[in-house]
């Protein structure tokens, strides 16, 4: 999850999946393996919202053994003391997702990525603490979740200009609409629909989000 050298093109920008918010893990199992085997993925955050520790430890310990055969991280979303527990690559936080200078100590040598919404001061605060990626969202409408905070590509501008450490584009992303994110100098789009409700497929989603990134 480290950022590539940054110019104005799409070098170095990489896709992050997030898991669809409900799916049978057996099923989801092949599903998963189908997608990352069809193009680029830098990780993958399993995202649960409504699952019980043991659902989450169940998906975990299915799911993260296809991820790392394929050399792909393993990200949690909101729990960085299960994360650390399960032995993942790392937690993703909000705002409201507990003490983000705990979950950098607690996850010392694993990835710690923040949610900054659309603001400067966020993501200055999660730079400083040690954060690993910057979260900026949601650029368009999605389906995925209701989102309150709307950003727009300057923020992902400023902020490569500013800082090394990578920022992360969500909310609404497809093939169709990155370009301006990718040029913008986002290092991560992070995606559930264009890949899981592709209509063509989650292996088509992923090929054509790596496509759209290498045309940027
Ligand atoms: C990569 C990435 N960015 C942002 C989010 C959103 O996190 P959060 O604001 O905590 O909202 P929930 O995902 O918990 O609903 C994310 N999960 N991943
Ligand atoms: C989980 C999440 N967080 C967002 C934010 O803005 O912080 S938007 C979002 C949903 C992302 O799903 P999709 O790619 O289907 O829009
Ligand atoms: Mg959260």
């Amino acid at each position: 999850m480290s950022a590539a050298s940054r110019d104005s093109s799409s070098a170095g920008c990489r896709l992050y999946l997030i898991t669809p918010p409900r799916f049978a893990v057996t099923r989801f199992r092949e599903d998963l393996a189908a997608a990352l085997d069809a193009g680029d993925v830098a990780c993958l955050q399993l995202r649960l919202k409504d699952a019980t520790p043991d659902d989450v430890k169940r998906a975990t310990e299915t799911l993260m053994p296809v991820c790392h055969a394929r050399d792909v991280a393993f990200i949690l979303n909101d729990d960085a003391g299960l994360a650390h527990a399960l032995g993942c690559d790392g937690a993703h936080l909000g705002q409201t997702d507990g003490d983000h200078a705990g979950a950098r100590r607690l996850l010392e040598g694993r990835i710690l990525g923040i949610t900054c919404h659309a603001s400067r001061h966020l993501a200055m605060e999660a730079g400083e603490l040690g954060a690993d990626y910057v979260a900026f969202g949601a650029f368009f409408p999605t389906d995925t979740k209701e989102v309150v905070h709307h950003a727009a590509p300057e923020i992902l501008e400023w902020w490569s200009q500013m800082m090394e450490i990578p920022c992360v584009a969500i909310g609404g992303i497809t093939a169709e609409n990155c370009g301006p994110l990718v040029r913008a100098g986002a290092d991560f789009l992070a995606v559930v629909g264009a890949v899981w409700n592709h209509a063509d497929g989650p292996e088509a989603g992923v090929r054509a989000m790596n496509a759209a990134i290498g045309a940027a």
